[in-house]
């Protein structure tokens, strides 16, 4: 069963392929556990998946730093164009962006040591009691690493990649923070298709986990 190899490979601080649905963004996201992740990690995700490197957090956690989803620091700021701030994209979910951070320690915030230090450290915090006080004092904004804020309720409320990755990684009894990255096809300059993505993880060693069968096993777990 893909989705308990998909466990495991997590637990392990190995790369897990997400596919989400067909209905919905269509797209498949290179997902770590960000307590393992190292440089190695960024740079396979940077060169075999292309997309967006971004760090997903559990939505209690995400308050716990008093972070909110960055529609909403938009909609109540000063800002005169409003029209600008992102609603609900094409397949019908708002945006799970918050703040984009560095870790204090990063040079340029980019290379791949960089972001892996922010996106440990951010795992890191997880694990601290003043969680708000250490994350306001070790990272800075804007940087190089998007936060994402899963949604309350988890995959029972969005079932986007922010969810189903915190969801896996809490089911291997994991800290619930990702870094996850959609992959994309340099062939066709489209997101990578099912088949590509099957494909590669074959050859990998990578289970592909797919969102339909995550869903039904969060359902009965
Ligand atoms: O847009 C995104 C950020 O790069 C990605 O789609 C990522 O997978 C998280 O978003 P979602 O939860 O909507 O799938
Ligand atoms: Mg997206
Ligand atoms: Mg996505």
């Amino acid at each position: 069963m893909s989705l308990e190899t998909g466990l495991e490979s997590l637990k392990r601080g190995e790369f897990v392929l997400l596919f989400d649905s067909a209905g919905r963004e269509n797209e498949i996201d290179m997902v770590v556990a960000a307590e393992f992740i190292t440089p190695e990690h960024v740079a396979r995700m940077r060169q075999n998946a292309g997309g967006l490197l971004c760090i997903a957090l559990e939505n209690n956690f995400a308050k716990s730093l008093e972070l909110q989803y960055m529609h909403d620091t938009l909609a109540s700021s000063s800002m005169s164009n409003k029209e600008m701030i992102m609603g609900l994209a094409p397949y019908g979910d708002y945006p799970t962006f918050s703040l984009s951070v560095n870790h204090y320690q990063t040079y340029t915030g980019i290379t791949d040591k960089d972001r892996a230090l922010t996106i440990l450290e951010m795992a890191n915090i997880y694990k601290v009691e003043n969680k708000q006080k250490k994350f306001s004092s070790s990272f800075k904004t804007p940087g190089h690493v998007p936060l994402l804020i899963a949604s309350e309720g988890l995959v029972a409320s969005r079932q986007g990649h922010t969810e189903m990755s915190v969801y896996l990684a809490k089911t291997a009894g994991l800290t619930p923070v990702t870094a996850i990255c959609e992959m994309m096809d340099a062939e066709t300059y489209t997101a990578l298709s099912v088949d590509k993505a099957e494909k590669f993880g074959k050859q990998n060693g990578i289970p592909l986990i797919d969102g339909k069968e995550l869903l039904e096993y969060a359902k009965v777990n």
